[in-house]
């Protein structure tokens, strides 16, 4: 069974938490690609997908809106599940967060099996006028990759369940 799980990511935090559920997926004995979503051209070969996005202003990464809408038919016939990332407080970590109308919308279309906000990561240092100033009121890293590794488990055993 091979897994795409395609990512978009402004600063690395999205990347890292896309890397992080291919290892899980890998670990559970799946082949999984992780990609930047800009730079997938076919679904062709993948059995099932996961799809991420850095949250921007209540909104997934372009690439991330342009890959689901672009692959949008693909998708549909695959099981796939989606990711946002995320808050920069512990929020994530404490309880579930919806995914927010724009993602929600997506998520029905494609008829998601699931979706995860897990928590973002910011630094001190951040450029960019809305980056820097958010910055100065909250940094950080509130990604857990145990929280992610978790969910990348049930993801697996869906796909298993399918198998048999
Ligand atoms: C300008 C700006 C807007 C943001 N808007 C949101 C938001 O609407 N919701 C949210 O949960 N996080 C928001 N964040 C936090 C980012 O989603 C978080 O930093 C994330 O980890 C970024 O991922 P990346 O490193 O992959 O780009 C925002 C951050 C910045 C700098």
């Amino acid at each position: 069974m091979r897994v795409l799980v395609a990512y978009a990511s402004e600063r690395g935090g999205t990347a890292e938490i896309a890397d992080w559920i291919g290892a899980a997926l890998r670990e559970a004995g799946l082949d999984a690609d992780v990609r930047p979503a800009g730079e997938v051209a076919k679904l062709d070969g993948y059995d099932a997908a996961v799809v991420g996005g850095a949250l921007y202003a209540g909104r997934w990464h372009r690439e991330a809106r342009h890959f689901v809408r672009h692959h949008g038919d693909a998708l549909a016939h695959r099981p796939v599940w989606l990711f946002s990332s995320g808050p920069l407080d512990h929020s994530a970590e404490e309880k579930r967060i919806d995914p927010t109308v724009s993602v929600a919308k997506f998520a029905r279309r494609l008829n998601a099996r699931g979706h995860a906000t897990f928590g973002g990561r910011l630094s001190p240092d951040a450029r960019g006028f809305l980056a820097s100033k958010i910055a100065k009121r909250s940094s950080g890293d509130f990604r857990d990759r145990d929280q992610v590794t978790e969910w990348a488990g049930g993801i697996v055993r869906q796909l298993r369940g399918a198998e048999v």
